[in-house]
């Protein structure tokens, strides 16, 4: 009983209270009517004298004793209702149905009359409490009074907090009504045990989970609900055993363990109904220890419908009508899903320290939530305990990406970037690293972060992870000649600082998810990293929802998870609860809300669960601590490069790299880059093609121009105008004398073009200052038969400024070659554009162009002109085109803003992600940028 709480309101002194009043309530009734009784006698024997007065007496008499039999009848009432309240708002995580209300408790009072009976309602104490014995054969009667009782446990309970156990060897089936519990957790209603062997091990169980609280206890005496009170945490969970036809199906073994179960269960969270035959005998103990049994809960006898409470004798009891239990059910489970922890509050529970004061020399250490009142604390790198990578698990929404948040956290509190770097990577769509990367405006992102990858590609993946494996030599380099120790080195020179790295990488096995080469190199760096990292301080955290999948295939890197001992389990089904702890261990699929967490630092094996509330990782209490840390590390560290697969890239976000290469032109040095993109990796360069004067160096972007990833920014504008743009707007920037000029074949539908990016393009390089000549559909033709012979010129005399022809929807040139009745030989469309392709390069013409089909490109390009496009970026094409234009052993499935890049003259093709089409918002960042300061 909690200190101060007054004795006589307590659960068992009102249960207490209830019978004594009920009792009291009939003795009055009782009385009344013998006192009613007696005044008639004396009527009929009318004894004269003293009638009158008896009369006056009687009538007082009768008076005071209705007072008092209403009294007491009320403070019964009361007191029961007190134990049973009306449930005004769903149970909350903490709550128990210490009570349940078996129906309404009758007493038929004197002469069985109806008018005269007492009626009040009859709880029996159930969760933390006791045991309820029902003694009397099966029937319907009884299944309807055990359903109720079970119902009430479960919605008087905390949602999910209560787990119902069978023993059915005459298949009553009456937990089958429940039935939808198991589809929220299949630990909250298992199949009932039903033959001997099956008994005896489900009370085995339950006897290991006395046991196991019992150690929570730690020698005090007290009830699981009081633990939970306490330390404000639904530790542990309750279980309600529903025992039918005892002792039907029980060995002496198993009698055993239901003694137990009764006598202890109750006090550690587990209670039992057992619904008993006094008629069934056994023999031998079964029989001795059945009287045993009977003692350890309050007993109901059920003969035909007739229920008669052990602890009101003279009394029956009525069980509420059957109901349709479905509804209810519906809701208990709806609820059981929703279920989730109470809120730790993060701050609270890391430990008092100046923030980021702690060395990492010797370990990392992180505070990510409680069992009970113990803080759960994870070490990683400690020499001493060998745990040096983590392992997380958990099905959608039970709080992999909350805990992934509270570690991260956790660590930045406690350690500064210079003792501490973070790789942090996500490749399932979602937003919650997001904050921890760079944003406009706000100084809130994670000092220690040195990449974040959101809706991270395979590429990027595995680019992060040869990233890592190059530390680890450079690491390696350092450190082999102190024996591999990092806290030798450390020790030895005061200058030599080296953070711990831990990279943590949500949904990882999507790394793997191709038996392709990315998952043969990712996998083969995972692996050092997570046998060897440890010696250089490098860390990692592996989070996945599904790991079964994998399992097996990482396996066979030599058991590849032994490297990770430290095991945090959110709730999860049965085999990824194997698949993450051990073959054995299935203790996260018994996790019974958000928030929960198995802990476990052996590896998984079961002896080594521990239970634990995870904190919670409220975004604003982060983002407040986050810019403490900023403002405290101020410039002094690099702002984390941010990586979002599913954003558009823009060519303003490039502006470096165009300095840089403006620089070279400036120099004289190098030829010019006709940048398209970002490249899926560490550091995310701009990557484009480079246009030398060697012949062949023309670029064609090839494939439908999809504007579903181009953002509403862009007015619907179309990802390849928006690469070729990027190119053209490029190139333009690597002419500081201005010496160029770009000529747009504008074959794109009238009514579409400029809404598609040509009016942006045409605008953007007038305002870099390079002249611009743009062709409507009846000029190109002109234009392209003038070409031989303009090119002709730049042959004969010097070429001066550089020429780009930019064609944008060339699929709709019309190239048929016209028979030439002249006979004089002009030019054609299609000369021009073989001319160009053939002998543009060498005097600085090239050709930038946009086909979405490879056939027409083909059949544009032709066999006069074979070979002569270098650079080619495939965006939307089939497979079949991907093979036809980058050989036949390239396979790619185009996705998303991603376009493959090949420089056909040496190289891989590779995966980059274009450049989005030209914003206004980009324009003005171009042309307000001093490239020339
Ligand atoms: N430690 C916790 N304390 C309280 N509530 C929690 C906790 N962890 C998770 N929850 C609840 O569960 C919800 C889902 O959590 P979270 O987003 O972390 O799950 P997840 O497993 O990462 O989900 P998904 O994989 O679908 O993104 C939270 O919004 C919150 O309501």
């Amino acid at each position: 009983m909690p200190s101060g709480e007054d004795p006589t309101r307590t659960p068992a002194a009102l249960l207490r209270a209830v019978a004594e009043f009920a009792e009291k309530a009939a003795g009055l009734r009782d009385a009344a009517d013998s006192l009613t009784r007696g005044a008639q006698r004396q009527r009929e024997s009318r004894v004269a004298d003293s009638e009158r007065r008896h009369a006056r007496d009687e009538a007082a008499t009768r008076e005071r004793m209705a007072a008092e039999f209403a009294r007491a009848r009320t403070a019964a009432q009361n007191a029961a209702e007190e134990l049973l309240p009306e449930p005004s708002a769903p149970a909350g995580l903490l709550d128990a149905a210490e009570y349940v209300g078996l129906g309404i408790a009758t007493h038929a009072g004197a002469g069985g009359r109806a008018d005269q009976s007492v009626r009040v309602p009859a709880p029996v104490p159930l969760l933390d409490h006791g045991n309820l014995v029902i003694a009397g054969a099966w029937d319907d009667d009884v299944g309807g009074l055990v359903r109720s009782v079970v119902r009430q446990a479960l919605e008087r309970s905390g949602p999910g907090q209560v787990a119902i156990r069978g023993i059915d060897p005459g298949l009553r089936a009456v937990t089958s009504a429940f039935a939808p519990l198991a589809k929220v957790n299949e630990d909250l209603l298992p199949r009932p045990a039903g033959t001997g062997t099956d008994i005896e091990q489900s009370l085995a169980a339950l006897v290991d989970d006395i046991r196991q609280t019992v150690d929570t206890f730690q020698g005090r005496r007290t009830t699981l609900g009081e633990l939970r009170r306490q330390t404000g945490q639904p530790v542990g969970g309750y279980q309600l055993l529903v025992v039918c036809d005892y002792p039907q199906g029980f060995s002496e073994d198993a009698v055993r363990s239901l003694v137990s179960i009764m006598r202890q269960g109750p006090a550690c969270g587990i209670s039992t109904i057992l619904q008993y035959d006094p008629r069934m005998r056994c023999g031998g103990t079964v029989d001795d220890q059945s009287d045993t049994l009977v003692e350890l809960g309050n007993v109901v006898a059920a003969t035909s419908g007739r229920f008669e409470p052990g602890w009101l004798p003279g009394w029956t009891i009525q069980p509420p009508p059957a109901a349709d239990l479905a509804p209810a059910v519906t809701r208990i489970a709806e609820r059981a899903k929703a279920a989730e922890a109470p809120h730790i509050d993060f701050l609270e529970l890391q430990p008092r320290l100046p923030l980021m004061s702690d060395s990492s020399a010797e370990r990392l250490v992180a505070t990510i939530g409680r069992e009970g009142h113990e803080p759960i604390e994870i070490v990683l790198g400690d020499d001493r305990e060998q745990r040096h990578n983590i392992l997380v698990s958990g099905a959608v929404g039970q709080g992999k990406s909350n805990l992934l948040m509270v570690l991260v956290h956790s660590l930045a509190m406690r350690y500064a970037p210079a003792e501490l770097e973070m790789h942090l990577l996500d490749f399932k769509e979602g937003i919650t690293l997001e904050p921890l990367g760079p944003r406009p405006g706000s100084r809130s992102w994670l000092p220690h972060a040195r990449t974040v990858g959101l809706n991270s590609d395979r590429e990027y993946g595995a680019a992060v992870l040869a990233h890592l494996v190059e530390e680890f030599d450079r690491r390696a380099a350092l450190i082999r000649s102190y024996g591999d120790d990092l806290l030798k080195y450390r020790r030895a020179d005061p200058s030599h600082v080296l953070p711990r790295i831990v990279t943590v990488i949500d949904e990882f096995q999507v790394l793997f998810e191709a038996d392709d080469e990315i998952t043969e190199r990712a996998l083969a760096d995972l692996e050092r990293l997570a046998r060897k990292g440890r010696a250089y301080g490098m860390h990692l955290v592996l989070a996945s929802q599904t790991l079964s999948g994998i399992i097996s295939m990482l396996a066979k890197q030599d058991g590849i998870f032994a490297q990770f001992p430290v095991r945090l389990a959110l709730k999860n089904s049965p085999s990824e609860s194997r698949a993450v702890l051990d073959q054995e261990n299935t203790e996260a699929s018994r996790l019974r809300y958000r928030g929960e967490a198995v802990v476990n630092l052996e590896s998984g094996s079961a002896e080594a669960n521990r239970r634990a509330t995870v904190a919670w990782a409220d975004e604003a209490r982060l983002r407040s601590l986050r810019e403490r840390v900023c403002a405290r590390v101020g410039d002094s560290v690099a702002v984390p490069v941010l990586f979002d697969g599913s954003a558009a890239q823009r060519i303003s976000g490039a502006v470096g790299r165009l300095h840089e290469l403006r620089g070279r032109q400036r120099a004289g040095r190098a030829a010019r880059v006709a940048l398209l993109g970002t490249a899926i990796d560490v550091g995310v360069p701009a990557v484009g093609f480079a246009l030398t004067d060697d012949h062949g160096r023309h670029l064609a972007v090839v494939g439908a121009g999809d504007s579903r990833y181009s953002g509403a920014a862009n007015g619907g504008g179309n990802q390849a105008v928006g690469a070729v743009q990027a190119a053209a707007v490029s190139l333009a920037l690597q002419h500081p004398a201005r010496d160029c000029e770009f000529v747009v074949l504008d074959l794109l539908p009238a009514e579409t073009s400029d809404t598609l990016g040509v009016d942006a393009l045409e605008r953007t390089l007038t305002r870099l200052g390079a002249g611009v000549l743009r062709l409507g559909r009846t000029k190109v033709d002109p234009y392209l038969r003038k070409l031989p012979g303009m090119l002709e010129e730049r042959q004969a005399g010097t070429p001066g400024s550089s020429l780009y022809v930019i064609g944008l929807g060339l699929d709709r040139l019309r190239l048929s070659r016209e028979f030439d009745l002249s006979g004089g030989g002009a030019a054609t469309p299609a000369d021009g554009l073989h001319a160009l392709l053939k002998h543009g390069p060498p005097v600085g013409a090239h050709l930038l162009a946009w086909w979405s089909s490879v056939r027409v490109m083909n059949e544009h390009v032709g066999l006069e002109a074979q070979d002569t496009i270098d650079g080619i970026l495939g965006l939307r094409i089939s497979g079949r085109d991907v093979q036809d234009l980058f050989g036949p052993l390239v396979t790619w499935n185009p996705r998303g803003p991603r376009g493959l890049l090949h420089d056909r003259t040496g190289g891989e093709p590779t995966t980059i992600v274009p450049f989005g089409p030209i914003t206004e918002d980009d324009v003005r960042a171009l042309t307000a940028e001093p490239w020339d300061a």
